[in-house]
């Protein structure tokens, strides 16, 4: 197989398989290539992956050792995207009752999805994670996108048990966006104990939800190794209840009256 053939196949193999560790063995024997060529294949995609800004190819030495792709996303693409976002969300007629910013569209949408997987992705890109948690209904779109980049399970937190679960663990927590008490619960097979989480959810106000989230990950004794929103609000009557978190988008003013809507580049466009 000529290089410019076995550069095209491992590209390929790199990019089905984000931070899976691939023994270079298993490169030599697929190609029926030398070893030394195999490694200076590697190094071509790693630099050619480092200058478009998508990752990089990281080497770890040792009988067990290998190479694995870790993704990673642009920042100034990750800003462009973020800013188109801005444009779409700062429309009027998404202003809902309470506050609320009509977004199911964008959760719709499986390109704003891809890309949102892209940026939580690269934010997340060297956490050690076992699961992706998110809970039902409009994080789950945003769930598996990251899923995806950082080929990590996803687990789904319910509102309601539902017998087809099994024994679920279940707690109760407000939601602000909802002012009322809610469940939710999770299966008690879906989670080892012990386990790294990423929580990630589409939207954030009180916090109440991402709290209520980060209280049932204390019941498996779960890690919570990082918090994902993709858009934040002010709740001006209740002090967030949530502080270290990553957010794309900011919606700064909903004012139904007026129909102002003013949204801004969340924290993770801060640093
Ligand atoms: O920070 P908080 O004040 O708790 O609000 C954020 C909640 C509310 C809303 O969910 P809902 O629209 O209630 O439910 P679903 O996702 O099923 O549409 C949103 O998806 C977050 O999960």
């Amino acid at each position: 197989m000529k290089r410019s053939e076995r550069i095209v196949a491992m590209t390929h193999h790199f990019k089905e398989n984000p931070r899976k560790l691939i023994s270079l063995p298993y490169f030599v024997d697929s190609f029926q290539a030398a070893k030394s060529s195999v490694s200076e294949d590697i190094d071509i995609i790693d630099e050619m992956f480092q200058s478009l800004g998508i990752g990089r190819i990281e080497t770890t030495a040792g009988a067990s050792g290998g190479v694995r792709y870790i993704p990673d996303f642009n920042h100034d693409q990750g800003r462009q995207f973020i800013d188109r976002l801005i444009h779409v969300l700062e429309d009027p007629n998404r202003i809902l009752p309470g506050g609320y910013v009509y977004m199911s569209d964008i959760l719709g949408d499986y390109n704003y999805i891809r890309e949102t997987g892209k940026v939580f992705g690269a934010a997340f890109k060297d956490v050690d994670l076992d699961y992706i948690v998110t809970v039902a209904t409009k994080g789950i779109p945003l769930a598996y996108a990251v899923a995806e980049v950082l080929n990590v399970p996803v687990v789904i937190i319910r509102r309601d048990p539902k017998v087809t679960e099994g024994s679920t663990v279940s707690i109760n927590y407000v939601s602000g966006s909802s002012r009322k008490i809610q469940t939710m619960a999770l299966a008690k097979r879906s989670i080892q104990e012990e386990s790294n989480v990423l929580l990630i959810d589409d939207f954030m106000k009180a916090g109440g939800t991402i709290k209520g989230m980060e209280n049932l990950m204390q019941e498996f004794n779960a890690t919570v190794k990082g918090i994902a929103v993709l858009a934040e609000a002010e709740d001006e009557d209740e002090e967030r209840r949530v502080e270290d978190y990553v957010s794309l988008l900011k919606i700064q003013e909903v004012n139904e009256r007026s129909g102002a809507i003013k949204v801004i580049p969340g924290n993770y466009f801060n640093s």
